[in-house]
């Protein structure tokens, strides 16, 4: 699928993107604030501002609606830079367009729903505008995929993804909880597809924005989106989640920015080195591993000739417990230790499972 990175969008865009404002556009006195914060700061490369808000259930704030359009076209002659919004239907990205919004994005609420998100694609038939489609609520790759492939199939290319997170009913710590390697998944599905994080929806609270953008620049996403406001304590929409145009500037100076090499084509020599010595013992611990399963297939015959249970409780648990002991003594994480062995533990349960059924005469050994 051709797509167009975002440097090549024609906007003064560089290879990572800083996108900040508030989560609504309220007052002018908030976005005039706002400007005067960010005014001349090159760390800052896209303002954005919600314009019409789709809360849960209604009776809460939603949105200016259309004026917060002439608020938003104010702030790009201030600050010099590109505005985007959120547009969930044709009406909207008419009032975008009619405003000389530069870059628009399809929300996670919006994302689900392909009838949506094709309305929205035929609306921009002919228009050459950025869009950027947040993830869907749910971790449906192919929902995801799916609303950057209609965009694509009505002539946009100036295309990009964001990750918002996922609903998690279960998860305590996020409000909506980071899936990087689905995220990445992406990447690789579409590899020109530039992903930018939004701190802000994955923790829904502002102490967590610094770490969670820490690491999505690790993971090598390509920017993020950064609800700010002059006050978040009297937001009028998701006040937890929002920072200060200081306290963001201030983070953007302590958070590491990755740089962008193709570690496949340029890679450094020594590097390679590293590489290729990870390559050997990954094969050794392949082998090792291959070793350990035979021993299990033995184990197994003698099960199966003697009518013994496959799971065996007690040895499982010393099992667990010592080599726990040892890979922690070796600075490996007790949870990593844990999902290794669990996953070697059920492997081995499988295998006695189809030795057990299988008609074969029972065993080479025992
Ligand atoms: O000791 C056994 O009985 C085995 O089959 C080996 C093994 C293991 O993988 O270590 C597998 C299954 C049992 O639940 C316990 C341990």
């Amino acid at each position: 699928m051709e797509t167009l990175k975002m440097k090549d969008w024609g906007l003064g865009l560089g290879e990572q993107v800083v996108i900040a404002g508030p989560c609504s556009v309220e007052t002018e006195q908030q976005i005039d604030s706002l400007c005067e914060s960010f005014k001349g700061k090159s760390e800052i490369n896209m303002f954005r501002g919600g314009v019409w808000k789709p809360r849960t259930r209604p009776g809460n704030f939603e949105g200016l609606g259309e004026e917060a359009l002439p608020l938003l076209q104010k702030a790009k002659e201030s600050l010099g830079i590109p505005i985007c919004i959120e547009v969930a239907n044709t009406a909207h990205v008419e009032a975008a367009l009619k405003h000389d919004i530069d870059v628009l994005w399809i929300g996670a609420r919006t994302t689900v729903n392909p009838f949506s998100v094709q309305e929205i694609a035929d609306s921009l038939k002919g228009v050459d505008i950025p869009v950027m489609v947040k993830n869907p609520i749910n971790p449906d790759m192919a929902l995801w995929m799916g609303a950057i492939e209609r965009l694509h199939a009505v002539g946009i290319r100036k295309l990009a993804a964001i990750h918002r997170g996922f609903a998690d009913p279960y998860d305590k710590i996020y409000r909506n909880k980071p899936n990087w390697n689905l995220a990445m998944q992406l990447k690789l599905e579409l590899p020109n597809i530039e992903i930018i994080n939004d701190p802000s929806h994955i923790g829904g609270k502002a102490s967590m924005i610094k770490d969670i953008s820490q690491r999505a620049l690790n993971f090598g996403m390509d920017g993020l989106m950064i609800e700010t406001h002059p006050n978040p304590k009297e937001a009028w929409s998701d006040a937890k989640q929002q920072i200060t145009p200081n306290e963001l500037l201030s983070m953007l100076k302590e958070i590491s920015f990755r740089e962008k090499i193709d570690m496949e084509t340029e890679i450094p020599a020594n590097l390679k080195e590293l590489r290729e010595s990870v390559d050997h013992i990954d094969q050794k611990l392949i082998d090792l591993l291959s070793d350990r399963f035979h021993l299990i297939d033995q184990i197994g015959a003698y099960k199966k000739v003697h009518k013994l249970s496959v799971y065996q409780g007690a040895r499982w648990q010393s099992v667990l417990a010592d080599r726990i002991a040892l890979g922690v003594k070796k600075d490996m994480s007790e949870k990593f230790m844990k999902s290794l062995l669990v996953a070697i533990h059920d492997e081995s349960v499988k295998r006695q499972e189809k030795q057990i059924a299988s008609k074969d005469a029972t065993a080479k050994i025992l």
